[in-house]
Order: structure tokens, then C-alpha cells, then sequence
């Protein structure tokens, strides 16, 4: 990756990016400026982004480029335990301090001490969870369950969802004090269908990954498939529907892709796609998009309502609709439009 100029949005040279991230879109370059900007501060910073576009990739870039790199990086999976087991298990607790404590444990914010803690799927978090999360973070001390000492820390913290958090505090299931403590730095990892560049370069590391020194090639149709599929589940779905193929395949070219879509239409005409999205989610990535190659202009020459081909006042009104933020399209922090 190129360090010096970390600062401009053009060229980071991918294939040396030895955090693992592929990708030589725009949108992916601006990623990985930001992840250049914020990982050598304390900052703490906030992944954004669907289901699979590698946001854990990014929290590891982050640790791994700043100066915690040789201490430990925690990650907890906010979702991936029972509300009553996310307590002990961030805080650690004390032998016998509840039924079945039989021994003393040390929690995750422990554990990442003088590194980084990772908290993915942060919007799963209960509620009551989170007043102890953010007091955690305010005062940078925790006790355990149990424990009647207080224990410093020094974390430097990192949280990613696939929710639209501000959407979660307004229906009550987030805390908007935790939110804001948070999104100190917003990164958003856009979905891949708004990076199609990246699609083939991807899929040729996977392919390189799969299939060791028989690596086969990618035919120009094969390409074109992966190309113009949606991919729902983003870089993950496309990691593994390589993975898939590779098994399948048994020559020297990969002529063909069975995509998810084609075999649901297969099997039964008049089921609904997986995947199929409203007019209001395809027009809201269609302006997020044409915003982003637009440098996050939205009037005048060059600005995104010309290219949209509609007035500015229309194009204001219809990112208020469509929850369209500053932060999304450009480099800035998430700010609510007038
Ligand atoms: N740009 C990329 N280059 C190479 N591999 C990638 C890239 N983005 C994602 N991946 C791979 O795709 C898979 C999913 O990525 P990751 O787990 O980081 O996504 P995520 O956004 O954290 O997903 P979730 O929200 O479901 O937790 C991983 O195997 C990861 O290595």
C-alpha cells in the first residue's frame, strides 16, 4: 500500500495491500483511505455495511496498521451469544458469582487490554448491555460480575453492524449516547453490487485461493455472469459460490456459473427471489452510487442531480426520503441532511 500519499483518494496500490483487502473500485480505495487515515490514532471507529462486504476485514486492517498491531485483536460477536452470557463474557466474572461460575474469568475488554476490541454486530447488543458498554468506555474501567475491584483498561475499540443504527435508536432498541460514542468514525464498506470493478479481481483471488497450482481460468462468459448477479450476501456469498464451483468444475476453464437465481428459477417459476429488491432500495443505491462518482457533489456542473438529470431540490428531497446521509457517499462524517 502506498503510505505517503495515504491522504489522496487515487492510487493505493491493491496488489500490495497486504491487509487482505481486495478491490481496485473507487468505492474500495476510499475504504481503505480512511482505514489509512484513522488506524494510527486511537479514534474509535465505526464499520458500516451489509452482510458480507468484509467489514471484519477492515477491523483487522485497522489493528493491524496501527501501533497495537503485536497485541491482541478481540473480536465479540454481539449476536452469536445468549443476552445473559454477553455480560460475563465482556467483563469477565468471579468464581461463584452466579449459578454455574464454578471459576474466575477474565472478560474480552481484559483480554484486548493495550490492543483492540472488537465488537461486531453492535446492534444486537440488549439494552441494558449497553448502558454497561458505555460506561466501559467513558470511564475506561469494567468490573466483573461478581468483582469488587475496579479494573483499568486501555482498549481501543471498534464496532461494525449491518443495521442502520440511527434507524434502531429512533425505534428505541439502541441508545443514542452508545451511538454517538461510537460513531466517532464512521467507515462504510459499500455493498459489492455498487463496486461491480471489483467483482473479477475478486473472484480470481478466491479462485487462486480454492484450487492451490491447478488454478483454472475464468472464461469471458463466466465473468460476465459474476458481473451482472446482484450478490446479496456481498463478498462472502461470491467467496463461497467460488469455492462451490471449483468443486463442480473439472477442466482447465470455468465456463460457467450456476448462480443462486437462475437455480431458484428453476425450481419453481412464481416463487419470489431471494435477493429482489423494492424500487425505493434500488433507486436509493442507484443515487448513492451516481453521489459517490460524483465526489459527494450534489448540484451544479458535475454534481449528481446533473447526472440524475433532475432538479437539486428533487434530488434533496428525495435522499431526505430515502435516508440518504453525508458519510455514505463521501468521506465525511454521518450528518442528517436539512
Ligand atoms: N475486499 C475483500 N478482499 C478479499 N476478501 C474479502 C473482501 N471482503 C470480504 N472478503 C471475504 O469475505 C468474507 C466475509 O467478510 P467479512 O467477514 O469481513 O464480512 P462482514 O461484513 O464482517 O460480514 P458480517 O456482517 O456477516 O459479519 C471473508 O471470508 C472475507 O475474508
Amino acid at each position: 500500500m502506498k503510505e505517503s500519499s495515504a491522504l489522496d483518494c487515487t492510487v493505493i496500490n491493491i496488489s500490495t495491500n497486504k491487509y487482505g483487502i481486495e478491490g481496485s473500485s473507487i468505492a474500495i480505495q476510499k475504504v481503505l483511505n480512511l482505514v489509512a487515515k484513522v488506524s494510527p490514532t486511537q479514534v474509535t471507529v465505526l464499520v458500516l455495511g451489509e452482510t458480507g462486504t468484509g467489514k471484519e476485514l477492515v477491523a483487522r486492517a485497522l489493528h493491524e496498521r496501527s501501533d497495537r498491531a503485536g497485541r491482541p485483536f478481540i473480536k465479540v460477536n454481539c449476536a452469536a451469544l445468549p443476552a445473559n452470557l454477553i455480560e460475563s463474557e465482556l467483563f469477565g466474572h468471579e468464581r461463584g458469582s452466579f449459578t454455574g461460575a464454578y471459576d474466575k474469568r477474565v472478560g474480552k475488554f481484559e483480554a484486548a487490554n493495550r490492543g483492540t476490541l472488537f465488537l461486531d454486530e453492535i446492534g444486537e447488543m440488549p439494552l441494558d448491555l449497553q448502558v454497561k458498554l458505555l460506561r466501559a468506555i467513558q470511564e475506561k474501567e469494567i468490573e466483573r460480575i461478581g468483582g469488587r475491584s475496579v479494573i483499568k483498561t486501555d482498549v481501543r475499540l471498534i464496532a461494525a453492524t449491518n443495521r442502520d443504527l440511527e434507524l434502531e435508536v429512533q425505534a428505541g432498541r439502541f441508545r443514542s449516547d452508545l451511538f454517538f460514542r461510537l460513531n466517532v468514525f464512521p467507515i462504510v464498506v459499500p455493498p459489492l453490487r455498487e463496486r461491480r470493478d471489483d467483482i473479477l479481481q475478486l473472484a480470481n483471488h478466491f479462485i487462486a485461493k480454492f484450487s492451490g497450482n491447478k488454478k483454472p481460468a475464468l472464461s469471458r462468459r463466466a465473468g460476465k455472469q459474476l458481473e451482472a448477479y446482484e450478490w446479496p450476501g456481498n463478498v462472502r456469498e461470491l467467496e463461497h459460490l467460488i469455492e462451490r464451483t471449483l468443486v463442480l468444475n473439472e477442466g482447465t476453464v470455468i465456463n460457467e456459473i450456476m448462480l443462486p437465481g437462475r437455480c431458484l428459477l428453476k425450481a419453481d417459476p412464481s416463487a419470489p427471489l431471494a435477493g429482489v429488491k423494492t424500487i425505493a432500495e434500488v433507486e436509493r443505491e442507484h443515487i448513492l452510487s451516481v453521489l459517490r462518482i460524483s465526489g459527494g457533489k450534489i448540484s451544479g456542473p458535475g454534481g449528481a442531480a446533473v447526472k440524475l438529470n433532475i432538479p437539486s431540490t428533487t434530488l434533496y428531497s428525495k435522499m431526505k426520503k430515502l435516508k440518504i446521509k453525508k458519510g455514505y457517499y463521501d468521506d465525511g462524517p454521518l450528518i442528517e441532511q436539512a
